[in-house]
């Protein structure tokens, strides 16, 4: 459960008083998600999630996140909303942290996604890259290759408490990936972060996109190298060809990935996969017994990493040869 700073019934009245949005009839912790704390709350009027932004969100980006989804709410994306309160603002502040209003979407994230649901992923990632394109703020990604070693460098002198040898052998990767990361594909905002639980169905059709908060502008095809990581895998570890095939094919409808995007999957794969573990590995080091969130395992993205190492094309993902 991601709560980590709470509220009270009276100080959650005043922060709606900011706003026009009925009388609060009841409000309850999310029992998901890891980053932020967020909060279901009915009203009178139509129910919210009021999200409370935790460590890694700097509220000097709240403007790029909260302007993005109201940027893609209006080409037709289908994401949350930011409320404005009555002074215009988006933004608040509520138990001492930068606190938003967004409207509530309707769907479930999938436990269990298929190829057909992995198309309808990289379908609608394209379209988001698309409809981002005349986004007039920027937002530099923090969890790029320099974002790795900061992190790795405050948990390598106890990695190999998680696995020994995780020292030497995330060492080597992250000089690879510097050394290798291309620089000249082309760019955009990514979603950065689209994995299952961001991605809502109602049945079958994906019904939206939630969580821009780590959306940054950065390489287009980094974005669809985190999803294959995202969605691809099965729970055994193994990757799944249907899956991936469906996922690129779905995004290539939309926007054909470039010859350079092509021969850079792999490496770009890699990166996804070591941010992830990076992320994961810290937090596994840091977060404290008792917090109320669950903890994601390391070792699932020290796997696809290792998956990766051993690809040598992209048409190893299940990517379609050019027609
Ligand atoms: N706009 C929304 N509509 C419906 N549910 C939401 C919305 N935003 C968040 N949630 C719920 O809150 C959970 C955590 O949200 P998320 O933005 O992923 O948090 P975090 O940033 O902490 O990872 C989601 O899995 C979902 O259940
Ligand atoms: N997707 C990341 C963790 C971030 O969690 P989210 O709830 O914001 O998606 C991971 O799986 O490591």
């Amino acid at each position: 459960m991601a709560v980590y700073t709470d509220i009270t019934e009276n100080d959650l009245r005043n922060f709606l008083s900011e706003y026009d949005v009925g009388e609060l009839t009841s409000y309850k912790g999310i029992a998901e998600g890891v980053e932020n704390s967020n909060f279901l709350l009915h009203t009178t009027k139509d129910p919210l999630i009021l999200t409370l932004y935790e460590k890694r969100v700097d509220a000097g980006d709240l403007p790029f996140f909260l302007g993005l989804m109201q940027h893609l709410a209006q080409k037709g994306l289908n994401c949350p909303l930011p409320l404005p309160r009555h002074d215009g603002k988006i933004c608040g502040e509520l138990s001492g942290r930068p606190a938003a209003l967004i409207s509530f979407l309707e769907g479930m994230w999938l436990r269990k996604p298929e190829a057909q649901h992995c198309h309808a992923v990289g379908v609608a990632l394209a379209q988001m890259h698309l409809a981002a394109r005349d986004f007039s703020i920027t937002r530099r990604n923090a969890l790029s290759v320099n974002g790795w070693q900061e992190l790795w460098a405050k948990a390598a002198p106890r990695a190999d408490e998680v696995l020994p040898g995780l020292q030497q052998e995330i060492g080597a990767e992250l000089d690879y990936l510097v050394s290798h990361w291309p620089q000249d594909l082309p760019q955009g905002v990514i979603h950065a972060d689209l994995f299952q639980d961001n991605v809502f169905f109602l049945s079958d059709r994906l019904s939206g996109l939630i969580d821009f908060y780590f959306a940054c502008n950065d390489l287009l095809a980094y974005d669809v190298s985190i999803c294959l990581n995202a969605w691809c895998f099965q729970p055994d570890g193994a990757y799944n060809f249907a899956k991936g095939s469906a996922l690129l094919a779905g995004y290539q409808s939309v926007r054909p990935l470039n010859a350079d995007e092509i021969a850079a999957l792999p490496v770009l794969c890699r990166g996804s996969a070591l941010r992830f573990f990076l992320t994961r590995l810290y937090d596994w080091l840091t977060t404290p017994e008792g917090a109320l969130v669950v903890k994601k395992d390391p070792i699932e993205y020290l796997r696809k990493s290792r998956f990766h190492r051993a690809i040598e094309a992209a048409s190893e993902y299940g990517l379609e040869p050019a027609a």
